[in-house]
């Protein structure tokens, strides 16, 4: 895919800009099935320097030049200052300037293709029926942004945007190639002190607006921030996160979106399931990409995108993970996976068992556990929470009434009345799926399979394996109760990592 002499101009412009590669030590190369990857060309150390960048070669809303020539005003005006839009329209801008801007030889050697959901047609898209992936893709609200937002900005101003250039470089085509770059590459970059923390309020004063509670929050964050590894220097160095939230919506929460950057160099390395062996750490001046282990000549260097489960990967990198599973699953898959259950599921397989008041009580418990989603993950144990809510829609009228009173969930055990209606759950999110299991599996082994299949498969495979697991967990200790002995089955007690409100990844 890649040629080597975009790969090299790339390299060339990195050290043009004062970006500090040591060579002797890493490489970037085509990877079969990767794209490009850093390959480590000698025996390396831990705890190595790969390659320095920086700061002002990071590519944001605050190391690019436009939010200021638009005037800060008029940019929050246009709502530039929220989500995606702003970066994604300085990258625009910046890829308009041709060989003048910057960031020229960044900008040629990103992806323009990809193979990310929100680039498939219907029928590739059919496959992901029943997935965590469909309601997420979310390329509705990407186009509300640019339509109501990016065409007025770029109509304001033509002499930033000249007329003659719209259609080409600011068609939506591009705007969402700038979006997949940033949801495939970009990283969660703070300012370092708190001179720039006041620079970014600052231009919050100047439009007249309040800032100061982003402010303390970027503050309290940065402080937070994990620190890995000693530093030579007067300040430690800072983990940074490729991605800046493991939830689905992410880029919209992100307190401050000038936070999101574009890092060239640190974007060029892939990553697998619990496979990274070098991490980027921030410094005042620098970003600074460090092993993390010894890695082998020949190795793939890898960072981390957070181990998300296959849904997530697929969605945002167009790739999937499949290493060797962990009890009680077997196979490949990635031992990260999750399957969501909607409550309305929950309710409608209790509803048989109803007491009229369902309503009411699933208004009280959406209050009161603020999630309508529950996630079973690879350890194949009941949500916590979706017992609760079970329990709670088959208590007594008295019992309600009581713990209304008390504004607590119900207890999460798994009783004999309860299972049954988990069955039923598990059975019926299977249902969602346009084909079984063992289908699934049959379909993999054919090589004829297009990659989109392919991934969609694998991502539906692994949501179904969790549920199939679950299931029959269940069965087996419905067994058990029966028969009287619940002792026996201590393992089925739902987790209490579930318990402790894991979100979904809406
Ligand atoms: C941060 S970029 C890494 C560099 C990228 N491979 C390139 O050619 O520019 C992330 C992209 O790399 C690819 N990638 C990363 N890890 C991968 C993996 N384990 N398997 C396949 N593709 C991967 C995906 O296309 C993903 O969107």
């Amino acid at each position: 895919m890649a040629d080597p002499d975009t790969t090299s101009a790339f390299v060339a412009w990195f050290k043009d800009h004062n970006g500090a590669l040591d060579a002797s030590s890493m490489q970037l190369s085509d990877i079969p099935g990767h794209g490009k990857g850093a390959l480590a060309v000698r025996d390396i150390p831990d705890g190595h320097t790969l390659f320095e960048i920086p700061r002002d070669l990071t590519l944001s809303t605050r190391t690019s030049s436009l939010p200021e020539r638009f005037g800060r005003t008029a940019w929050k005006n246009y709502g530039l200052d929220k989500g995606w839009v702003g970066l994604i329209l300085c990258m625009i801008w910046e890829e308009s300037l041709g060989n003048t801007s910057k960031w020229s030889g960044y900008l040629n050697i990103l992806p323009s293709t990809f193979i990310t959901p929100m680039f498939w047609t219907d029928d590739d898209l059919n496959e992901l029926k029943g997935t965590a992936v469909v309601d997420k893709i979310g390329r509705e609200d990407a186009e509300r942004d640019y339509n109501e937002k990016l065409i007025p900005a770029i109509q304001s101003r033509p002499d930033l945007f000249p007329p003659s250039t719209h259609s080409t470089c600011f068609s939506v085509e591009r705007y969402h190639v700038m979006g997949s770059r940033i949801l495939s590459r970009s990283f969660h970059v703070e300012p370092w002190t708190n001179e720039d923390l006041e620079e970014d309020h600052d231009h919050g004063e100047e439009d007249g607006s309040d800032d100061q509670e982003n402010l303390e929050a970027n503050v309290s964050q940065s402080s937070a921030m994990d620190v890995d590894e000693p530093s030579e220097n007067a300040e430690p160095p800072q983990e940074q996160t490729q991605k800046m939230d493991e939830d689905g919506e992410d880029e919209e929460d992100i307190d401050n979106p000038a936070d999101i950057a574009m890092v060239p160099m640190a974007d060029m390395l892939n990553a697998r399931f619990e496979s990274e062996n070098a991490k980027l750490f921030y410094e005042e001046n620098i970003l600074r990409m460090v092993t993390t282990k010894p890695i082998k000549r020949g190795e793939q260097i890898w960072n981390t995108y957070g181990d998300p489960p296959n849904s997530y990967l697929l969605r945002r990198y167009g790739h999937v993970d499949v290493v060797p599973l962990r009890p009680p699953l077997k196979g490949e898959g990635n031992p990260a996976d999750v399957v969501e259950i909607r409550a309305d599921l929950v309710v409608a397989a209790a509803s048989h068992r109803s007491k009229g008041d369902m309503q009411e009580r699933v208004d009280w418990w959406l209050e009161l556990a603020d999630d309508d989603t529950f996630v079973v993950e690879t350890d194949c144990e009941v949500p916590k929470e979706l017992i609760s809510l079970i329990h709670l829609l088959l208590l007594s009228r008295a019992d309600w009434q009581k713990l209304q009173a008390k504004e607590k969930l119900p207890k999460a055990k798994l009783t004999s009345d309860i299972i049954p209606i988990a069955i039923e759950v598990f059975r019926k999110r299977l249902e969602e799926y346009s084909t079984s299991l063992k289908e699934d599996e049959r379909l993999l082994e054919d090589p004829a399979l297009s990659l989109n299949k392919r991934n969609a498969v694998i991502v539906r495979l692994g949501e179904k394996r969790i549920l199939k697991c679950t299931l029959e967990r269940l069965q087996s200790l419905k067994t058990t109760v029966g028969r009287g002995n619940t002792n026996k089955r201590k393992d089925m007690q739902p987790s209490e990592k579930s318990g402790q409100g894991k979100k979904a990844r809406r």
